[in-house]
């Protein structure tokens, strides 16, 4: 690969961004309840202008926006038509779009998710989408060449922040691992050939220990590459000030993903919320 292909890597991208802007990724989930408190109807419509309104405030301030899907794709055809214009104004924004669809499935049906998803020109392209490893990492093979060739990347769900994710995730392979690491490894096999950010990401909760959930000193030196999105601050109980001590050495790789506790605040409170979570951000992360 020459330089100038690495600059364009989503990769690449992310690193520049964090380090521009920061790491808060700025959630776009347009729950009925917070529409109704943000005195918007629940439609496509609302959803609409919501995501528009998120995108205005966290443009120029924050580098990364995660769209969830599920908010929009509950109105039909009407709401994938606003999460359309919503990534678009994003796009048109400069900001770096996480579509947060929690795709995955065999491998001829990721490549029809890869054709929504992570195709330049489609109407639903986004830098980098969120997936599932349930039918094995080799299964995204396809999904991961396809985003490496078209610049974007991959979010794996590996350690993921909700109560009920322990018991599966913590199950162990014949080798020992967990399902946990054993994701986490396979996806950080694909970035090994970058000094900084490589272009597949796992999730981690904020909420969750890591070596609960499998990871020696040396799983998490097989990440030092490995760019982490980690939800789980604020609403779910983590906070900022636990960076560094839930992701030790990988807290430089991690992408903290807010939502409802910036979006409570309501349009007019959204800036403040922003500017209040970056700040705080910078000062614990270093
Ligand atoms: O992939 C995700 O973004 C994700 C993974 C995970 O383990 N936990 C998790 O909460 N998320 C998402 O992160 C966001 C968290 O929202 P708040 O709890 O409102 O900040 C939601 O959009 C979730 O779908």
């Amino acid at each position: 690969m020459t330089g100038a292909q690495k600059s364009s890597t989503f990769g690449a991208r992310l690193d520049a961004s964090i380090v521009a802007n920061g790491r808060l990724c700025v959630g776009i989930d347009p729950h009925p309840y917070l529409l109704d408190s943000w005195g918007l109807p629940s439609s496509a419509d609302g959803a609409r202008r919501f995501g528009l309104a998120v995108i205005d405030a966290a443009a120029g301030r924050v580098g990364v926006v995660k769209p969830q899907v599920a908010f929009f794709e509950a109105y039909g055809s009407a709401g994938f038509a606003a999460l359309e214009e919503v990534l678009a104004a994003a796009r048109a924004a400069g900001l770096l779009v996480i579509g947060d669809a929690k795709r995955g499935d065999i491998g001829s049906t990721n490549d029809g998710y890869a054709n929504a998803w992570l195709e330049p020109g489609s109407p639903l392209e986004v830098d980098a989408l969120t997936v599932t490893a349930f039918t094995g990492v080799g299964a995204l093979g396809g999904l991961f060449d396809r985003a490496e060739a078209n610049g974007k990347g991959v979010f794996v769900l590996s350690a993921t922040s909700n109560p009920e994710s322990r018991v599966l995730q913590t199950a162990r392979t014949d080798a020992g691992a967990t399902v946990s690491r054993l994701v986490a490894d396979e996806v950080a096999a694909r970035n090994t050939d970058r000094t900084r950010l490589g272009d597949f990401g796992v999730v981690l909760g904020a909420t969750k220990r890591l070596d609960d959930y499998g990871f020696t000193n040396d799983a998490v030196r097989a990440l030092s590459t490995t760019p982490v999105l980690a939800p789980g601050f604020g609403f779910q109980g983590a906070e900022f000030s636990q960076l560094t001590s839930v992701f030790g050495p990988l807290a430089p790789n991690v992408l903290v993903a807010v939502s409802r506790s910036i979006l409570q605040h309501g349009a007019s409170g959204l800036a403040d919320a922003i500017d209040i979570d970056v700040a705080h951000l910078a000062g614990v992360a270093r």
